[in-house]
Parts: structure tokens; sequence; C-alpha cells
């Protein structure tokens, strides 16, 4: 248990950690890419390491070295799908960015791949990937419940030609398919159906696609064309940016205590939709200062508000908890899919945040919250969501303080938080 006692001011700048969701799939484009790509800022965390473990397994060749910038992996790209010569277990944790990823593209591959996780990941769906996967031809069996992991891939050939794929629950069902369809016989026409969910995530692959050589035509909103038979293409170095969601703790911090807070890594001109947490903080009051490469966040007299949060469903989880802190109720809505993550979080965070005194209200897809007249200190469970550990730090601005339970379970995504955030925080 972590006890964070009370903190009266945040301010300090913060190098973030990468991307957690662009070094995956620059890592996995890597892999199958023609020629050597030298990865730099990757992030070194539970998330990354399931990928790079895979892919070592699968048998492609890289090192790893830490540098001042970070992480550099180096990747001899393979010019093509993976190929092994009889079968292999692949342990992808929790990492929702592997496993989906991952089963697209071993569908295409050569092989026979038994892909396992954790607990949770056996609760968290894939059943829309893998009916539009075998509909191309792909040979996937389900090992435990039908429509989610763990999963047995026997590799084969994908025809390419039509799909349609179910993007209701989770975007990452769509990239996955997108990343993996260069691979198929030919060209592929891609049809989104349903409500779509988690919308940046997909532009996030057509941009990382692109910057590995292959030009996804976007017909329309739900339909794209992949070009098939084709390999990726080395970009020779790639920088992997701050990781966005990373950054709304330290943004949320200066937004309820700043002084000033920067994040550096992420910023105008960055790739990830949950940039545009920065945009929630100002409407809600805070002071917001951007660079190509930065955002500052100062103190505002905070206001509650109504907001639709589809689009940074991960960032959104730290609204939820600077919503303590402002003035008048907070209502996010249209993020039903929190319920398919790490746990179930809009269950997890009601529970949560009323142990502070506030009055939350679960919604199919949201949750009104009243902040209370006093914070109270809380023990907070995090249910191994690494997100709980870390969007409840903020209430080290109460003048009770908090207790984080298994605050260590910020390691599926940033192992340094807890130090980093220390570091902005001032009594
Ligand atoms: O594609 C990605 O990198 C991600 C997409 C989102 O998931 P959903 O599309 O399931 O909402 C997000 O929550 C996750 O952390 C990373
Ligand atoms: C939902 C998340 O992770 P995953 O990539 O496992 O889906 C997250 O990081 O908040």
């Amino acid at each position: 248990m972590l006890a964070l006692e009370y903190q009266s001011r945040a301010e300090g700048s913060v190098n973030l950690p990468g991307s957690k969701s662009i070094a995956n799939r620059a890592l996995l484009l890597a892999a199958m890419a023609q020629g050597e790509t030298i990865l730099q800022s990757v992030l070194d965390s539970d998330d990354t390491r399931h990928m790079r473990n895979a892919l070592r397994k699968l048998g492609v060749n890289y090192t790893e070295q830490h540098n001042a910038q970070g992480l550099e992996v180096r990747i001899q790209g393979r010019a093509g799908g993976f190929s092994i010569a009889d079968s292999a277990e692949l342990f992808l944790g929790n990492a929702g960015t592997a496993m989906r990823p991952l089963t697209a593209a071993l569908a295409a591959s050569q092989g026979i791949f038994r892909l396992t996780g954790e607990e949770r990941m056996y609760e968290r769906p894939i059943g829309p990937l893998v009916d539009a996967l075998r509909l191309l031809g792909a040979d996937i069996n389900y090992l435990q419940e039908a429509g989610y992991p763990p999963l047995l891939i026997h590799g084969a050939s994908l025809q390419g030609g039509r799909v349609s794929i179910d993007g209701s629950l989770s975007s990452q069902f769509v990239s996955a398919l997108l990343m993996a369809l260069p691979l198929a016989n030919e060209d592929t026409v891609v049809e989104l159906t349903g409500d779509l969910v988690s919308l940046p995530y997909i532009q996030l692959t057509l941009d990382l696609m692109s910057r590995f050589g292959i030009q996804v035509q976007q017909v329309d909103t739900r339909h794209f064309i992949v070009p098939g038979k084709s390999s990726y293409q080395s970009p020779g170095e790639f920088v992997v940016e701050g990781d966005a969601s990373s950054a709304s703790y330290f943004l949320a911090a200066g937004a309820i205590a700043g002084g000033t807070v920067t994040v550096k890594g992420t910023g105008l001109a960055s790739l990830q939709g949950d940039k545009a947490f920065a945009e929630i903080l100002e409407q809600m009051g805070a002071q917001v200062a951007w660079g190509q490469n930065h955002i500052s966040v100062s103190r505002g007299e905070l206001q509650g508000g109504h907001f639709d949060l589809n689009a940074i469903p991960d960032a959104a989880m730290t609204i939820a908890t600077t919503a303590l802190f402002a003035k008048g109720p907070t209502e996010i809505r249209n993020v039903y899919n929190w319920r398919l993550k790490e746990t179930d979080r809009l269950h997890a965070m009601a529970t949560e945040l009323r142990k502070t005194g506030a009055e939350v209200t679960e919604y199919d897809d949201g949750l009104r919250i009243v902040p209370p007249a006093v914070i109270q200190r809380a023990r907070v469970a995090t249910y191994n969501d690494h997100r709980m550990a870390m969007c409840f730090s903020l209430l080290t601005f109460a003048p009770a303080g908090v207790e984080i339970e298994d605050a260590q379970c910020c390691d599926k995504t940033y192992p340094e938080f807890f130090q980093d955030f220390s570091a902005i925080c001032h009594n």
C-alpha cells in the first residue's frame, strides 16, 4: 500500500515515457518490414515487453540498449509475415496492443501459435477480429470460451477481397486487421460496422502504416482499401513520441494544483488522440499552453461539465478523478467500453470514487460525479489496473491525502510513474 500525503502544489516538467500504442505498433511493423529499423525512446514496460518477447519467440532478430533517450531497439525486418518451423506459445499478459495485432499478423503467417495471457485477458473480447479474419481464410480456434483468448492459430494465407468488421467494442480489432492485411494475397476492402469507438487509434494505425511505407486508401469513414501482397518498408530510424495518456496525470496535477506543469514528448505535432485531454482540462477552466512537442497546464477555477469522451477512453479516467476538485457535477459519457479493459473501469471507478465521499451514478456508458464538500482520505483498490493507480494519485492534492493499494500495477505502461509524479509534487 502506498500512502500519498498532502501536497499543496504541482510544478515542474516531466520527460514522458514512450507511447505504448505507438511502440507496440512500431515494433510489430518493424518486424514485418524490409530492412533494419532503429526504434528510439521505446517504452520499457510490461505491455511492450510482452510484444518484444513474442517477437523474439517468432524468430525476429533485434538488439536492445538503453541510451539517454530511453530504450533503443534495433530490429532486422523479415520483409513479410512470421515463419516458425513448428509451434510457439506466446504469453501476452494483459496487453491488448499485443494480443489483438499479433492475432491478425500470425493468422497470416506460417506455423502454429498459441496465444495466452493473464486471466483478465481471457475476459476481454476478440470475437469480432477472429470473425473477420476467418472470413478471409484464417484458421483460429478458441481454447476456452468462444470469443475470447486464449487462441490457437494455424497460420494460413489470407485471401483479401472484401471483409467487414464490427468496431463497436474496440478499435484494436480494426487496427489489428488493417496492419495484417498487407500480408494478404490481394487488396482488401474493409468495411467497419457498428457504433465505432476510440476512433483516433484507427487514425494512429493508418499514420504508422504510412510511416512504414503502406498507404491505406480511406474511401469514407467506414471503408478502407489496404494493398495486398505488399511489404512494409523500414523508415530507418523512428522515434517513439511520449505517451499522451501518461501525460494526463501530470497535466491534471497542473490544473488542480499548479504552478505550471509541463509534459515533454507530446504536443500539437503528436499523432495520439489523447493529446485532446488538455482541451478538456481547458474546458474545465485550466490554463493550457501548447508547443509542437510539449504541453503546459496551470491551475484554473475548475468547473465540472458534460463530456463525451469516446475518443480518449484512457485519459478519460483522469477526468473522473479531476472532477473531485471541480465545482459542480461532471458527467462522462459514451465510454461503455471501459467495461472491457484492464478491469470493468466503470464499476471500479464508481466504487473507488465513492470512498472519497463523492456521490457517483454509474450509467451503462458513463459516470456522473458530484464532488464531496471535503474529499475524504480513501484506501483505493486498483483492480490490477495501472490507470486506477495513476489517476487516483491526484488525490495527493486533497488535504486528507490518499492510500493506493498495489500501486506497482502501473508497470503495465509506466513503471517509474510514482518517482516522476513525486518529482512535480511539492508541499
Ligand atoms: O489501439 C490502441 O493502441 C489502443 C486503443 C484503445 O482501446 P479500445 O479501442 O479497445 O478502446 C485504448 O484504450 C488502448 O489503451 C490502446
Ligand atoms: C486499455 C488499455 O490497455 P490495452 O492496450 O491492454 O487495451 C489501457 O492502457 O488503458
